[in-house]
């Protein structure tokens, strides 16, 4: 059973609470586990790659065959059926119509001392993106890494995924193709993350690691940033759903199963103002656990993370998911236009009945690598952003010089940087010669 709350309970803030601090995956084991493989992977290299991908993956390596070849690469997307060509075709193009969107404008003007300032976007140079492989495998997960990337102009891809026994869905690699990846690695958890950082000998390390993946991918992540850039804490999977009665319970079931099906440790939670919705809604995924094909991962996180909360208003709804900030929020109410205001926390937001969050996940558009783990509140989904960086721009002229220079010399005075106020005044010196 999911836990169930109910904001007229005595202890219900103290229960609430203790759902947000709900360990799911930043344990100290966890932790420990990703220090000693990341020293690992940064002291030998290739080898204890190649020894952590049969411990972990029980998949046998050499240095030869840490990447598919072109002629693996062409013989999996020659396996691909019609149908899932255009369905990852279709979705190709909708998450690069709505990643063009984001390109970021540079800016160049001149203010009235006659500065010229502005700043220039350019993209990182290579860029090594995580596609998770574990339990699941997640061609959709290629492309919402790699089309951004593509969209913001770097120059190499590198993919690192598991491939667990050596299987291989034929669709990561045809997504990697569509897509523009350079290598795919058939590498996963902590130590891929620690070679695309570091680098082996047959492995390039690159600029920045992007993507999603489980507990141990996220802590990795979090241990190599400095080193390289990161996206963001793109863990264990999350869905609030808020609702006000009006929605079918089943739908609101599978939605909340949807996302319990990637991990254990994922988080399903329904919001609502209709305590008959909360009953109809736990009996729906009873039922749904019977049959589902992952119902012991799913019937794991929901068991263990899931929970219903039944509220007096939408407007309690409201707050309470802003203090989740949870991956995907679905809006499954009436009039979600209304409600949407009052949401600032979370990954990403689904209107109305008629977008259960999988479309999300595949087809919709917008990204679905997401901040997990309530960094919602602090971040935001993948974009074409995350791959460049801004560079501003200065040039001053003799009278800008002359306008501003003296304010400089002074502030360098005052912080005892004795070089910085002469060269600043070593041109004012040549001005007034
Ligand atoms: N937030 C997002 O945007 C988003 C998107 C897609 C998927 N996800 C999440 O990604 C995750 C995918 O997880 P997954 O497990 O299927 O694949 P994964 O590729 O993330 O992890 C598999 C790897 O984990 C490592 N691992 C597993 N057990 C280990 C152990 N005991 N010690 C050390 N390393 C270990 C192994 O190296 C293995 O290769 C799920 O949690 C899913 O919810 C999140
Ligand atoms: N829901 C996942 C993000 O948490 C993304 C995904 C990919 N495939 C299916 N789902
Ligand atoms: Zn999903």
């Amino acid at each position: 059973m999911p836990q169930i709350l109910s904001s007229t309970d005595a202890d219900f803030e103290a229960r609430f609470t203790a759902l947000l601090g709900m360990k799911r995956e930043d344990s100290p084991d966890v932790d420990a586990t990703v220090a000693a493989i990341i020293a690992d992977v940064r002291t030998r290299g290739d080898a204890a790659v190649i020894e952590l991908t049969a411990t972990f993956d029980k998949l046998e390596l050499t240095p030869e065959t840490l990447a598919f070849t072109q002629a693996e690469i062409d013989a999996y997307c020659a396996q691909v059926t019609p149908k899932d060509r255009t369905a990852l075709e279709l979705a190709a193009d909708r998450i690069r119509a709505y990643h063009d969107r984001q390109k970021p404008d540079d800016a160049r003007w001149t203010d009235d001392t006659g500065a010229e300032l502005g700043w220039r976007w350019s993209a990182v140079s290579a860029a090594g993106l995580y596609v998770p492989g574990g339990q699941a495998s997640y061609p959709s997960s290629v492309l919402m890494n790699a089309i951004p990337a593509k969209v913001a102009g770097v120059e190499r891809l590198a993919i690192a995924c598991p491939t667990p026994g050596g299987a291989v869905n034929p669709l990561v690699i045809l997504a990697a193709k569509i897509s523009g990846v350079d290598v795919i690695y058939r590498i996963g958890g902590a130590q891929a993350i620690a070679a695309l950082a570091y680098g082996t000998d047959s492995i390039a390390p690159v600029d920045k690691i992007t993507g999603p993946g489980n507990a141990y991918v996220a802590a990795a992540k979090r241990r190599v940033f400095g080193r390289v850039g990161i996206d963001m804490i793109a863990g264990p999977s999350e869905i609030l759903v808020i609702g006000d009665g009006t929605c079918d319970p089943d739908w609101i079931a599978l939605d909340l199963l949807s996302q319990a099906e990637h991990d254990q440790v994922a988080q399903s939670i329904l919001i609502t103002t209709s305590q008959a919705e909360a009953d109809a809604v736990i009996a729906a995924v009873d039922a749904h656990l019977q049959v589902l094909e992952r119902r012991e991962i799913a019937g794991a996180s929901w068991r263990d993370y899931g929970a219903v909360v039944v509220v007096e208003t939408l407007a309690q709804a409201a707050a309470l998911s802003n203090r989740v900030a949870p991956e995907h929020l679905e809006l499954c109410v009436d009039d979600p236009d209304a409600l949407l205001p009052a949401l600032r926390h979370a990954g990403a937001i689904f209107l109305g009945h008629w977008t259960p969050e999988a479309i999300g996940d595949y087809v919709g558009g917008p990204n679905h690598v997401l901040p997990t783990a309530r960094s919602a509140r602090f971040s935001s989904g993948l974009s074409v952003l995350d791959f460049m960086k801004r560079t501003t721009l200065a040039r001053m002229t003799p009278d800008a010089l002359r306008a501003i220079g003296p304010a400089a010399e002074t502030l360098a005075i005052s912080e005892s940087l004795q070089a910085h106020g002469l060269s600043v005044r070593a041109r004012l010196n040549k001005l007034n010669d």
